[in-house]
């Protein structure tokens, strides 16, 4: 549909564009990317025919841009601008009209039922129709954007300019917008060409995206491909992490703020941050924890300031414990989104707690285990389905800096060493009569403080493993004996 070969040039004596070649076919949703002043809109200028480049050429539809005539051009293109005002007093839906003119022979003589029928569709598209009778200068950004994409639509281009878009407009606009434009690109083949600043934004909606850099081409590519972190990092000169969608295969890009001297201050979680009550074991963290959990609340990745593990009664049962769990962190002022909470039906008195050590870190860990419904998880067949209490929760505080694989390891580690403490307490599958390698509904939390010493491994013999498996040993081992006695003592 486009094809761009050589192009060079710029404005008076100042070059900006160097040598840019590239294809975009028909139907393509095309990201152009880059910091600010590296070209992108002299280049948006010079294809859609407003800027005339030195040397190179644009060929749309296989016919040199330089050969369409203006009302030709109109017809295949329309261009979104970045900024834009009306030189006269129009109302919105006059506004949208004028993108006809390029369909039309004459003027308003010429307006036929398909014009209005065109107008009033993408008036709806865009979601202006209600203030059609408005006039263009009384409306927010947002509108006044929405409504020259309206325009521009009316033109029913082939091919779509559009200079950050997204500008002007809200969340939910923004995505409407994009929707709308990959929508046409896939169900109308029309081509969409668009200058990003939202790296994330275009990473989810464009095909191919083009990273400029100094009026150069630096990447052209999938979004996953040229959002490399590295390469971001050094053509925007800024610290920025990549991260996958939480729900899509795409890219995400996390700008990182700069850290200041609190930030940096060294946090120890030990007991001094821990309560034990009949009702809960609470942990408050003075700052929040990055953290990988199962907990009720809380799961996944997150980053957490308050730790719950709550008494229960053994047949506790609730269609939605999750809201049940939520309510009841309310209920005690504590803020369910910033909470890891888990339940168990063993006293909590019978918890065991440790702080272990090493050079440059530490590791305060704390266990409640009931294993009343213990399981050999290699027979874990023979049993039927059933929540009955018997919860080994473990939490794992890191004093340190962990990689996002050490918090993987950190879970295979600890699994391992609660799995050794059950063996050598002799802990039985009272179904297969078996060795018990934990039980049906166990939970674990690993937390980390993210500051002091880089952590990036969590095996078993690696420094940070040996205390976890050392500490997640004896407090599963100690939390098995405690409620053995209380159990006995009953
Ligand atoms: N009309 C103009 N006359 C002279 N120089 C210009 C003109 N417009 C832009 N430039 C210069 O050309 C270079 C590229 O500008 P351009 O607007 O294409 O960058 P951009 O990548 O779109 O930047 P931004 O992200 O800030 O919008 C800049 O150094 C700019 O100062």
């Amino acid at each position: 549909m486009l094809e761009v070969k050589g192009l060079t040039g710029g404005y008076d004596n100042k070059s900006v564009l160097d040598s840019v070649s590239f294809e975009v076919q028909k139907g393509e949703l095309f990201g152009i990317l880059g910091p600010n002043g590296s070209g992108k809109t002299t280049l948006l200028s010079m294809l859609s025919g407003v800027l005339d480049y030195k040397q190179g050429s644009i060929r749309i539809k296989g016919k040199d841009l330089q050969d369409y005539s203006a009302k030709r051009l109109a017809r295949v293109i329309a261009v979104l601008p970045q900024h834009s005002s009306l030189a006269f007093s129009y109302t919105v839906k006059e506004t949208v009209s004028l993108g006809r003119y390029a369909h039309q022979t004459g003027w308003f003589h010429s307006w036929s039922a398909e014009d209005e029928e065109i107008v009033q569709r993408v008036m709806k598209q865009t979601g202006v129709a209600e203030f059609q009778d408005l006039h263009f200068e009384r409306l927010s950004g947002g509108e006044r954007q929405r409504v020259l994409l309206a325009q521009a639509l009316a033109q029913e281009p082939e091919v779509l300019f559009l200079d950050e878009p997204t500008n002007h407009l809200d969340l939910s606009y923004q995505k409407e917008l994009l929707d709308l434009m990959s929508k046409m690109a896939k169900e109308q083949e029309l081509t969409v060409i668009s200058i990003f600043h939202d790296l994330n934004l275009a990473g989810l909606y464009c095909d191919r995206l083009m990273l400029l850099a100094k009026g150069k081409i630096k990447a052209l590519a999938a979004p996953n491909e040229v959002l490399q972190q590295d390469r971001i990092r050094e053509v925007y000169r800024t610290t920025i992490e990549k991260h996958p969608h939480p729900a899509l295969p795409k890219p995400q890009m996390f700008i990182v703020p700069q850290k200041h001297g609190s930030d940096f201050a060294p946090l120890e979680i030990n007991e001094s941050h821990l309560t034990v009550n009949r009702e809960m074991i609470r942990l408050n963290a003075p700052s929040p924890l990055r953290t990988m959990s199962s907990g009720v609340t809380g799961s996944g990745m997150g980053w957490h300031r308050y730790f719950v593990n709550r008494h229960v009664h053994h047949d506790y049962d609730c269609d939605d414990h999750l809201a049940e769990m939520a309510d009841y962190l309310k209920a005690n002022n504590i803020d369910p989104q910033e909470t890891v909470g888990m339940m168990t039906a063993v006293y909590l008195d019978t918890a065991a707690f440790k702080l272990v050590k090493a050079e440059g870190f530490s590791v305060f860990i704390i266990v409640t285990a009931g294993v009343g419904n213990a399981i050999d998880a290699s027979l874990a067949d023979r049993h039927s389905w059933s929540t009955a209490p018997g919860t080994i929760n473990t939490w794992v505080f890191v004093n340190g800096h962990l990689a996002e694989e050490a918090f993987i390891h950190s879970i295979v580690t600890a699994t391992e060493a609660k799995v050794k403490a059950l063996h050598d307490l002799q802990v039985l599958d009272k179904v297969t009569n078996t060795y018990a390698t934990g039980t049906s509904t166990d939970s674990i939390s690993i937390a980390a403080t993210q500051r002091g010493m880089k952590l990036q491994y969590a095996g078993t013999i690696t420094p940070l493993g040996k205390l976890i498996s050392r500490g997640v040993y004896d407090c599963t081992a100690e939390a098995i004996r405690n409620s053995r006695k209380r159990n006995e003592a009953l």
